[in-house]
């Protein structure tokens, strides 16, 4: 018999994305879905499901009788009803894209194609809770990954350039307002090959200062802006995303505290940038050893089957390393490897990722498959 699935979410940004992948890779051939809703049980499932009536995502009844749940509803959902779900004795497997569970002592961030051992060990323990990691963190592990397993990371930096999209789709709304906003604004003057670009300058500065974007979602404007600060304050200096740089990918890897190894110092400033939703980030790496560059690309090239080197030149670089480039793809490129000049054993290098892909949808279609014994 095949597994009863419940799917939480599915509408949304997140869930379009997993329902896509899934759809592309014949996973509900394999599973018995049910569709829930928040907002509309009753209604219909989307034509390709079927049009299934909808159940109600707060029916803790219905929730009940699934093997596994796959949620893509947000952190709200999940600390409403995966407590009390728990606590009706449900026994099945809880797959997450929220943080809400991800630093839970017997919960296992997944990312299979990097810590496929730490999810297998925790299933043979009977654990039931399988949380996608942050999106920076995953998409950065899937290029990374050949470094970290052979040891070669003794610390690492990570600047990054995060795209709207992390913030949910009405942010990637209101970056496209704001720059269509902007660019009325100057239109005339610049379709006048002879017009001053300070001019144009002081106008695109004016609009932008002058309260008249919406800036409902971000709080300033992000068009032609940048902010450096993501998710909330955490009292110390930090933004609570830089936390999850050390936190999550420890965890993922199965280190630091309570696993027998030292965790691996992982630190850094998050940025919020304009691009659509692809997370990019520019890392600085002490390698624990002088390994010669022509090594170190060859362990990040094999380090996963999505990771891929871009050569060093400005032609690769500009073809393939850019958010452009990448989106809708589940290659995570990394590039600009070189040594830096403090010494031949720190590294240089960026890479960009999906963050709906990689970075939030993927993992968990896979956990599903994981659990069903289908990879
Ligand atoms: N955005 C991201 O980059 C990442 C998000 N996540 C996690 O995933 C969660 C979901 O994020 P995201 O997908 O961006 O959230 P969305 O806001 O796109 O969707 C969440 C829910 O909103 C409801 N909804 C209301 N109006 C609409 C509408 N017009 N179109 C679609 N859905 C609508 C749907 O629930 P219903 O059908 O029940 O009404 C939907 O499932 C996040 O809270 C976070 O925990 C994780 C990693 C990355
Ligand atoms: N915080 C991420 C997106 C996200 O949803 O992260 P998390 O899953 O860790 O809450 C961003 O804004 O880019």
């Amino acid at each position: 018999m095949k597994h009863s699935v419940g799917l939480v979410g599915w509408r949304g940004m997140v869930g379009s994305v997993l329902m896509q992948r899934m759809r592309d890779e014949g996973d509900f051939a394999l599973i018995d879905p049910v569709f829930f809703s928040t907002s509309n049980a009753g209604g219909k499932s989307p034509t390709w499901a079927g049009e299934t009536a909808l159940q109600s995502a707060y029916d803790i009844d219905a929730l009940k009788k699934l093997n596994t749940i796959v949620t893509a509803q947000g952190g709200d959902y999940t600390s409403e009803v995966y407590p009390k779900l728990r606590a009706a004795g449900w026994k099945g497997y809880w797959i997450d894209a929220a943080s809400t569970l991800r630093m839970k002592d017997d919960a296992i961030i997944v990312l299979d194609p990097v810590n496929r051992s730490v999810i297998d060990a925790a299933l043979t323990r009977g654990v039931k809770d399988f949380i996608g990691g942050n999106c920076t963190v995953s998409c950065m592990l899937m290029g990374l990954a050949g470094l970290f397993n052979q040891g070669l990371i003794q610390w690492m930096t990570s600047m990054t350039y995060q795209a709207a999209s992390g913030g949910g789709a009405q942010h990637m709304r209101e970056l496209l307002t704001q720059f269509g906003l902007i660019n009325a604004e100057v239109h005339a003057a610049l379709s006048d090959p002879a017009s001053a670009i300070l001019d144009i300058d002081r106008q695109v500065l004016s609009i932008q200062q002058s309260g008249r974007l919406p800036t409902e979602q971000f709080g300033v404007p992000l068009a032609g802006n940048l902010i450096p600060w993501i998710d909330k304050d955490l009292g110390n200096g930090m933004s609570r995303e830089e936390w999850k740089g050390e936190a999550e990918t420890n965890k993922i890897l199965g280190r630091g505290e309570g696993f027998g190894s030292t965790a691996i110092p992982i630190d850094g400033l998050c940025v919020r940038v304009g691009a659509m939703r692809c997370h990019s980030q520019a890392l600085t790496i002490k390698l624990t050893r002088d390994v010669p560059l022509d090594e170190v690309v060859d362990i990040v090239a094999k380090g996963t089957q999505w990771a891929k080197v871009i050569p060093n030149t400005k032609e690769d670089t500009l073809r393939e390393l850019s958010p452009v480039a990448v989106t809708g793809t589940l290659d995570i490129p990394v590039g600009r490897m070189r040594k830096l000049s403090m010494g031949s054993d720190y590294l240089g290098a960026f890479t960009v990722g999906d963050q709906l892909l990689w970075g939030a949808a993927e993992p968990l279609r896979r956990m599903l498959r994981i659990t069903l014994g289908q990879l």
